[in-house]
């Protein structure tokens, strides 16, 4: 297999934190054995803790439990291992901290051959994403002699909108843009991708994937955890900032957005701008109409009983913070004029899944009517599964065998698996060895995520004005009744709240 990721070191800021041992260094870890890193490489992790090289690798490889202890026993990932090392390093000390990080790296460099290239990975409090590059540029770390560097920055980008564009200028005075790596884990979730090559490698959904042909769009991002410990973040953030803002809007932008004229960077992320500047906004009293805001309350989820939100640890008992979130939205464009685009995440929610819906109209008539009422039913669905199992499903219509014409659905049904006996990337590798070979296409633009920002601050603010209420649900239930009222005026319009059954034992979750 070709290698084109150039020689590199990765610095991980907050190395010893848990999105660095959840993700990041099995992450690397995944590139590592897939052949994908380069020859000289290595990975310097950043954090306040005082560890040492070794008792750095024990935490984030020997004693984590994100390896397996069959993994543990094997040579490669020791082999790994000694890849990676550590310089304790605090930050709000200013620029003499990162000169001890700038001489190690300078002797990191020599010994593996790397040259002066660098990926800084910022995986600290947000409050550090603007003091860690300039920090750097006062190094000139940012723009070393003879090499390259490049900044990935983890979510949250900003709170809103004037936060993100802040945020946005101070990092854009320290690092060009095309070197800046906005991070969202959906846009390394190959089946996100996958709708771009749906759309745009198959000659029949084109002319279908409009205004004439498409009654309604839904979006469904299903979590079955509640917040956990993670209960002092969220709560200063909900589903709205937490998944729709980022994520969701970005799956939407696959689905909805006009074909790029390449497969490129400049073009995908130039189209994902317009479909974001073509949002209606919902603000003042439509917001009450067009967006439900839940909490959960305590209740049986699959993963057993859990306690209220407002009971969880880190949240206030009289929060207002939403954990559950279900809107209707209109794309003011030339495609999508009229058509009703539904979107909704929770967490506590029945199942863990996400899932694009896209319902297609009726045919003009109904002739079959008058065998039963099953062809007034029949909905031509097309169901996009992110995850899990992910694939797509087409609903449809068939005779039942028999007598007269009696029209039953039926669905097509392929899983991604059957394409290859591969396992699926994790996002964290794919968009690591992106940004590694120099691509941002699956990486958020800056202007981008402010215009994001744009969209949902007004329904923030509303909610924040108490202009529109917060209802509750049951743990372990779909969610509020009010958002089934969101669809009142869509022709048998509704959520599809996908149910759980065994299949065989290859195929055991079918949607
Ligand atoms: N955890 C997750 O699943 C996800 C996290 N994120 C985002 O990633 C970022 C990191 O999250 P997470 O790992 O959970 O957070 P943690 O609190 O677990 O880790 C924070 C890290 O930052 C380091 N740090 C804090 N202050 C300083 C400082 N002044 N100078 C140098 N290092 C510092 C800490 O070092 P030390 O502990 O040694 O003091 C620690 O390594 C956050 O912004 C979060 O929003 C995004 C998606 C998912
Ligand atoms: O970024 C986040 O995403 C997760 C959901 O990610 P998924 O890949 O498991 O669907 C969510 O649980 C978390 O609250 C949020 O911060």
């Amino acid at each position: 297999m070709p290698n084109s990721v150039p020689s590199h070191i990765l610095i991980i800021f907050g190395a010893s934190g848990d999105l660095a041992q959840r993700k990041l260094i099995p992450a690397v870890y995944d590139l590592y054995r897939g052949g994908y890193l380069p020859e000289h490489f290595a990975l310097l992790g950043a954090s306040r803790t005082d560890y040492t090289d070794e008792q750095f690798r024990d935490k984030v490889v020997f004693d984590s439990e994100f390896f397996t202890a069959e993994q543990k026993e094997q040579a490669q990932l020791k082999e790994f291992s000694k890849l990676l090392f550590y310089q304790d390093l605090k930050v709000y000390d200013g620029k003499e901290d990162i000169d001890k990080l700038k001489a190690r790296l300078d002797v990191l460099s020599q010994e593996f051959r790397t040259g002066s290239n660098y990926i800084f990975y910022l995986s600290t409090p947000p409050k550090l994403y603007s003091t860690i590059p300039g920090a750097l540029a006062a190094s000139g770390l940012n723009a070393p002699e003879g090499g390259w560097a490049r900044l990935v920055v983890e979510k949250p980008f900003g709170y809103d909108e004037a936060s993100a564009k802040k945020l946005n200028e101070d990092i854009q005075s320290f690092f060009p843009e095309n070197d800046i790596y906005r991070i969202d884990h959906y846009l390394g979730k190959e089946t996100v991708q996958n709708l771009l090559v749906t759309r745009f490698a198959n000659g029949f959904f084109e002319p279908l994937w409009n205004r004439n042909y498409i009654q309604s769009v839904q979006i469904t991002a299903a979590e079955t955890v509640g917040v956990g410990s993670r209960g002092g973040y969220y709560d200063g953030s909900g589903a709205m900032r937490d998944m729709i803002q980022n994520h969701l809007l970005q799956v939407l932008a696959h689905v909805a957005m006009e074909p790029p004229i390449r497969a490129d960077a400049v073009s995908i992320r130039g189209e994902k701008m317009k479909l974001f500047q073509s949002l209606r906004p919902i603000k003042g009293e439509t917001v009450a109409k067009q967006v439900v805001r839940a909490q959960y309350t305590a209740g049986d989820t699959k993963d057993g009983r859990v306690v209220s939100y407002r009971d969880a640890e880190g949240v206030p008992d009289d929060s207002t913070t939403e954990t559950y979130v279900a809107m209707k939205f209109f794309i003011d464009n030339w495609r999508w004029a009229g058509v009703p685009f539904f979107i909704r995440t929770g967490k506590c929610l029945p199942l863990k899944v996400t899932e694009v819906v896209i319902t297609f109209k009726n045919p003009p008539q109904a002739i079959f009517a008058e065998f039963d009422d099953y062809a007034m039913k029949c909905d031509n669905q097309l169901i996009i599964r992110i995850q899990p199992d992910e694939g797509m499903a087409m609903e449809f219509g068939m005779k039942v065998p028999g007598e007269g014409f009696r029209v039953k659905n039926v669905d097509m049904d392929f899983f991604y698996r059957d394409l290859t006996t591969q396992d699926v990337p994790e996002s964290y590798s794919r968009l690591l060895l992106d940004c590694m070979k120099g691509d941002p296409t699956l990486y958020a633009r800056g202007d981008s995520v402010e215009v994001a920002w744009a969209f949902t601050d007004p329904i923030i603010e509303a909610w924040e004005k108490g202009e529109a209420p917060l209802t509750t649900y049951e743990a372990g239930t779909w969610g509020p009744a009010e958002a089934d009222a969101l669809w009142s005026d869509v022709p048998n319009g509704g959520w599809r709240n996908p149910a759980e059954s065994l299949v065989d034992d290859k195929h055991y979750t079918k949607l």
